[in-house]
């Protein structure tokens, strides 16, 4: 019945503030996120976050932690969007814009959520506390949330 496409997203964080991305084409333009991309075959799910957020920000981490799993359903598509969620705390280089991704760095009371993906207002918290969690949406078009599950757990 459903595909999934393996995607991964990376959320900088550095105390009081978080890095975003204006993301400039394809999908999700328009909208802030976290830095990310497909994984390629060959690479692992880090390897593809490492990867990606090299490309769309300049910047390298040390450690990743993998804080989240969302599985995302498009209504009337068959493709999943399994995404891979992690977050780093320490960087090496400086936020440079790409082809894909404007950086920017915003405080944490002050992340412009209206204009973000819908299910992000609702997962930044526990990805704030370092919580990890297991998550599904359901959308109708690319701004209304029709359905969701979220959950805290031990492992992602
Ligand atoms: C659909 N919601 C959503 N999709 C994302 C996100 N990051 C990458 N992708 C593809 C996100 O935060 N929400």
């Amino acid at each position: 019945m459903f595909t999934s496409k393996l995607l991964t997203l990376v959320l900088v964080v550095q105390p009081g503030r978080v890095l975003l991305g204006m993301k400039k084409r394809g999908f999700g333009a328009g909208k802030w996120n976290g830095f990310g991309g497909k994984v390629e075959h060959g690479e692992t799910i880090e390897q593809a976050a490492r990867r990606e957020l090299l490309e769309e920000s300049g910047l390298t981490v040390d450690t990743l932690d993998k804080l989240g799993n969302i599985k995302f359903e498009f209504i009337g598509e068959t493709e999943l969007l399994d995404v891979h969620i992690f977050r780093a705390d320490s960087f090496h280089g400086e936020p440079t814009e790409s082809d894909e991704m404007r950086p920017q760095w915003f405080d944490c009371d002050k992340i412009p959520f209206s204009q973000m993906w819908a299910d992000d207002i609702l997962w930044f918290p526990m990805m704030f506390q370092k919580k990890k969690f297991l998550g599904y949406f359901k959308f109708q078009g690319h701004d209304l949330i029709v359905e969701h599950k979220l959950e805290e757990v031990n492992e992602v």
